[in-house]
């Protein structure tokens, strides 16, 4: 059932409509609905309907755990080096699709096309990082006190992964996980976001491409709410499953951890954060525009290493903010489809209203409005705020709280070191951090006492597919990406030889 008066034809701009697809995946079939339910999916940037999409029962996860169980032993048994050449495929049908791709995901997230395609890029990253270094999962051996021993270790797939991804990067985050354990030897059911089920829908088009194996890649869809629940539960509960990665919010991440207590499910958590980015009076100010910028207003504020909170000494506070506002000021808003958008819509009202609630809060606190501070009405359902700029916000507000997940930047003084730290380091989560300065020893004193996974010194850019990506606190645990990412996907198993 649609709820739009609008439709738009998906299909059509596409080179490749064959990209497009409105079913599930499961066990190498294209399959609606078992009760033939659907849910329409929005553009968030037009209010219009792109596609009535399943809306699946516990019963389909079910049977798509079955199918990722029933794929797992041959999936498992090629040689690392014929999982690799599944993916450098998929890498390179991924780069030959990227406009299509980024397209379908430009229009079911929000974000414009040139970022999309750059989404495209880095996910397609994860493929080609993982298959080098799928290759190199090195076992060990261990001298044993026991004359005539010798131990191996070597390292299995875990299993069956349930990859629970959020909408913010409807591609990347998929091949984050999957790549990954793919790599390793696992098979997966992807539970798709339900705000961008399509790009997760045209990455297993892409996989039955290629010829991977029916069950080894399933992907599964349904609305928000109960049948979502129900979807988390039966991945959570079900023994076949040996392993979870989910990316999304600390309480989702919090619900999922006990539900999987039952079935000691091995987790790994890429959840919330609410990063401090400190300028530091000695820092380049142009350089830390760019990065504010970079890290602000990437996926118009909706990353989990988002700056949050700006800090910004007070000796440089009114020239930082008079540039930032210039720069912020002179963005485009609107549907990233068309040429010369710099920033799109949130994913859906919700957002808004989160962001909007930030920005009334901090006002009402005495923080002023440099630039922005509206949300945009459009009357068709679309989900616009202004990019913001707010001065003068005061310690203690909604923003400097919680992750706003929106285009808003706050900027708050500071004039001490220690202080801006204890002030970084008072958020429960903590995922990244930034800092900007010219001084050496002062970068790393900072970056080595700020409690978050990650750091960018004079960047606002660290994500690529080579680091280890992750939090520490309420941000979650285990890393995806680099050397220790494939790690989540295996286990060490010793076989000690003796009577030699
Ligand atoms: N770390 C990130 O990249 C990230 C991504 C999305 C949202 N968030 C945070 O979460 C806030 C709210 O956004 P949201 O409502 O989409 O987050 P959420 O945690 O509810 O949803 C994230 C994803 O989790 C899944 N999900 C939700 N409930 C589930 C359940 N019971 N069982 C299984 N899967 C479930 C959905 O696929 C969803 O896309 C944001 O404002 C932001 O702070 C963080
Ligand atoms: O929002 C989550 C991930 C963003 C990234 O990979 O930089």
């Amino acid at each position: 059932m649609s709820s739009s008066s609008k439709s738009q034809d998906l299909g059509s701009l596409l080179s490749d409509s064959a990209l497009f697809r409105t079913q599930g995946y499961i066990n190498g079939q294209w399959v609606s609905a078992s009760d033939g339910v659907t849910f329409p999916l929005t553009n968030p940037a037009t209010g219009a309907l792109i596609a009535d999409m399943p809306h699946m029962p516990r019963s389909q996860v079910a049977e798509a755990i079955d199918a990722a169980k029933t794929a797992l032993p041959a999936w498992a048994a090629l040689t690392a080096y014929q999982r690799s050449a599944y993916l450098l495929k998929l890498h390179s049908l991924m780069e030959q699709h990227a406009q299509d791709l980024g397209t379908i995901l430009c229009v079911e997230n929000g974000k414009p096309l040139a970022e999309a395609k750059g989404e495209i890029a880095y996910g397609a990253s994860f493929m080609q990082w993982n298959a080098a270094e799928g290759l190199r999962t090195y076992g060990q051996t261990i001298p044993s006190p026991f004359p005539g021993t010798r131990n191996m270790v070597i390292k299995q797939p875990i299993g069956v992964c349930g990859l629970i991804t959020p909408w913010n990067f409807p591609n990347a985050m998929i091949t984050r996980k999957m790549a990954p354990a793919l790599a390793a030897g696992c098979t997966v059911v992807i539970k798709a976001p339900a705000e961008t089920p399509l790009s997760a829908l045209a990455m297993a088009v892409l996989c039955e491409r290629i010829g991977v194996p029916a069950g080894v890649v399933n992907v599964v869809v349904m609305d928000k709410g109960d049948r979502e629940a129900a979807a988390g539960l039966e991945l959570c509960e079900n023994i076949k499953v040996s392993k979870i990665s989910f990316t999304g919010s600390t309480p989702v991440g919090r619900l999922l951890m006990k539900q999987g207590s039952s079935t000691l499910k091995k987790l790994s958590f890429e959840l919330g954060g609410n990063a401090a980015f400190i300028i530091f009076d000695d820092a380049d100010l142009e350089l830390a525009v760019t990065g504010v910028i970079a890290s602000k207003f990437r996926a118009a504020g909706q990353t989990c290493v988002c700056a949050n909170r700006i800090f910004v000494h007070s000796k440089i506070y009114d020239q930082f903010a008079k540039l930032l506002a210039e720069k912020v000021g002179a963005f485009k808003v609107g549907d990233g489809m068309t040429e010369g958008v710099t920033i799109g819509p949130l994913v859906n009202s919700r957002g808004v209203e989160k962001v909007e609630r930030h920005v009334k809060d901090a006002v009402s606190k005495g923080a002023k409005v440099l630039v922005g501070g509206e949300k945009i009405d459009n009357g068709d359902g679309s989900c616009f705020f202004q990019p913001t700029v707010l001065v003068d916000v005061p310690r203690e507000c909604a923003v400097a709280e919680e992750e706003t997940f929106g285009p808003l930047a706050p900027l708050f003084k500071f004039d001490d070191e220690e202080d801006v730290i204890t002030r970084a380091n008072s958020s429960e989560v903590g995922l990244a951090g930034y800092l900007f300065t010219r001084d050496l020893a002062r970068s790393n004193r900072v970056a080595e006492k700020l409690e978050v996974g990650m750091v960018g010194v004079n960047t606002g850019v660290i994500a690529q597919a080579c680091i280890p990506f992750g939090g520490v606190k309420q941000s979650g645990f285990g890393r995806e990406g680099g050397p220790s990412g494939i790690n989540e996907f295996q286990v060490d198993k010793l076989i000690t030889i003796g009577g030699m």
